[in-house]
């Protein structure tokens, strides 16, 4: 499943119908099919729907949902909102095709108190006014109807995009419907993943209107989506003959006098997301407390200066040889200068940098990219730490996630796990995964150590990194989920998650 910008929507389209020969009066015919098939099962006899038709295709595809509701005994009103010879085109074909069949249209340019009444009296809007053909700001009549739209909270369902938004970019002030449920055509677009524009889509649904995979190939979109189905497919099988040295040797390396729960989270992960071996390296002082808490893993403990590992320990007593796998970062603390690259450059395994030590990084970029690693580099910032990373702000970042984790993860020859809500998986060569598992019980401290371990245990035992760390993000995201069944949402604690992970693994198994 493939996630699209605006342009590349359209290039698929044109593909379709020039290559291929499938004609857009056929692919506007399938898309209302499918939105009908789709809505009709939620839908009462007794609804009141609302249709409100703009001026390009967008529109065409509201012509096409309303005669099919029609069709099929359903109480609709057809509102055209732009002059009506504004409409060209398909959509003028299918509005004609509508209006064979008997079917009555309004006009908002003649009847703008009568709309007021029926946008009152209804209780479904079908939002077919404007699509991925948007450009610049909003124009009139359009602000005017989407706030009276806004206003008068009935159930709204989009087709393709909330109208008013752009297909790629995140939406910030922009006006837009605020719909319950989207229904996307064929392909997400980016904006469905991008706050605060994401906030207008509700419930995301994608709509197949049969646009065949050839013209996804052709125009070979980067991003893709992060599917149940595949995390299910790919998730490591353990053989009958394995011992504990083949399913992975994992070192953590993080803590801190003030933050000894960081690496015993990443620590208590690992473990249950199946690596074989974990050890885990903290400062001498906190040895007691965080080796109670963690009954399965060995320890190393590190010499340490005001509470925090020491520059010197870390790159001189650690054996790293004796590991197939590293996370570094979770509570290491920044109050000591501390380097990573050193730490990870003659390493032959993958290794996972997080919290702290992306902030070690961010200090030393210059060495990553004179020497990068030959073994995949993964880090997992959240927002936050990409704009310390990148030296934008954090609204820079938010705008530009797509942009910006793909910017730095070609530069640097890294795995950017860019954390939020639908966590953007890049890899170094700037292919792209979004995941849409997980809910805002996540924000709290604790949930991205708990990541860190999942991703690093995933590492050891998948065939490929792209897998492990996007099947690690969906599931992370399912625990969450999960918790929400019997927690409420603000009392999910991370270490729940951890405690969640045989149950939510498990219900993966064919
Ligand atoms: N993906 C597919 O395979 C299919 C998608 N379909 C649908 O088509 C739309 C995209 O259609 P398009 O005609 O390109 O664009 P829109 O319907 O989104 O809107 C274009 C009209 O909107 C007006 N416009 C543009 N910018 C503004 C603005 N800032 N404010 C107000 N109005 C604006 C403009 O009209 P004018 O009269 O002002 O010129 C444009 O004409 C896609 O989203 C799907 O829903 C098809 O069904 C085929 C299959
Ligand atoms: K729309």
């Amino acid at each position: 499943m493939y996630v699209v910008t605006g342009e590349e929507m359209r290039q698929i389209d044109r593909y379709t119908m020039d290559q291929i020969g499938m004609s857009e009066e056929l692919l506007m015919e399938n898309a209302g099919q499918a939105f009908v098939r789709h809505l009709v099962s939620s839908l009462s006899q007794s609804d009141d729907i609302l249709v409100l038709i703009g001026a390009g295709n967008n529109g065409g595809d509201g012509f096409v949902i309303a005669r099919l509701l029609l069709e099929q005994g359903f109480k609709v009103k057809t509102w055209v909102i732009p002059p009506e010879e504004h409409i060209k085109g398909t959509a003028k074909l299918h509005m004609n095709l509508y209006r064979h069949c008997g079917h009555p249209v309004s006009n908002y340019q003649t009847g703008e108190a009568q709309f007021s009444d029926e946008l009152k009296d209804c209780s479904v809007v079908v939002d077919a006014l404007l699509g991925t053909g948007i450009k610049g700001s909003l124009r009139e009549p359009y602000v005017k109807v989407i706030e009276q739209v806004n206003k008068a909270r009935k159930r709204v369902i989009s087709v393709d995009i909330p109208s008013g938004l752009l297909a790629s970019e995140s939406g910030g002030e922009r006006i837009g419907i605020l719909a319950d449920e989207t229904y996307t055509l064929q392909a997400p677009k980016l904006s469905a993943f991008l706050y605060p524009g994401a906030g207008n889509y509700g419930e995301l649904h994608i709509l197949d209107i049969a646009i065949p995979k050839r013209s996804f190939e052709e125009v070979s979109p980067h991003r893709h989506l992060i599917t149940e189905k595949k995390v299910q497919a790919t998730l490591p099988q353990r053989l009958g003959h394995i011992h504990k040295g083949q399913a992975g040797r994992a070192l953590v390396i993080g803590g801190a006098d003030t933050m000894p729960g960081a690496p015993t989270l990443t620590t208590g992960a690992c473990l249950r997301a199946g690596a074989g071996l974990v050890t885990t390296v903290i400062p001498s002082r906190i040895k007691y407390s965080v080796s109670q808490k963690i009954t399965e893993s060995t320890f190393l403990f590190l010499k340490d200066r005001d509470g925090e590992m020491t520059k010197k320990a870390l790159e001189e007593d650690i054996p790293f040889e004796q590991f197939d796998g590293i996370a570094v970062g979770p509570g290491l603390g920044r109050k000591i200068a501390k380097s990573v690259h050193p730490l990870l450059y003659g390493f032959s395994g993958p290794a996972v940098i997080d919290a702290d030590g992306l902030f070690h990084m961010s200090k030393e970029l210059h060495l990553w990219s004179e020497k990068p690693r030959q073994s995949p580099t993964i880090i997992t910032p959240h927002p936050g730490e990409m704009a310390m990373l990148t030296g934008c702000t954090i609204e820079e970042v938010e705008k530009r996630r797509f942009q910006c984790s793909r910017e730095f993860a070609l530069k640097y020859g890294v795995y950017v796990v860019l954390k939020g809500p639908f966590t953007i998986v890049t890899t170094p060569k700037g292919d792209q995964w979004v995941n849409t598992t997980g809910n805002a019980s996540l924000a709290k401290g604790g949930s991205g150590d708990v990541l860190t371990g999942i991703i690093l245990a995933f590492l050891l035992q998948h065939s490929t990194v792209t897998d492990a760390i996007c099947n690690a993000v969906h599931i992370h995201g399912k625990l969450a989920d999960k918790m929400l069944e019997t927690h409420d949402i603000i009392s999910v604690n991370a270490s729940d998650l951890i405690l969640t992970l045989p149950e939510v693994l498990k219900s993966y198994r064919y």
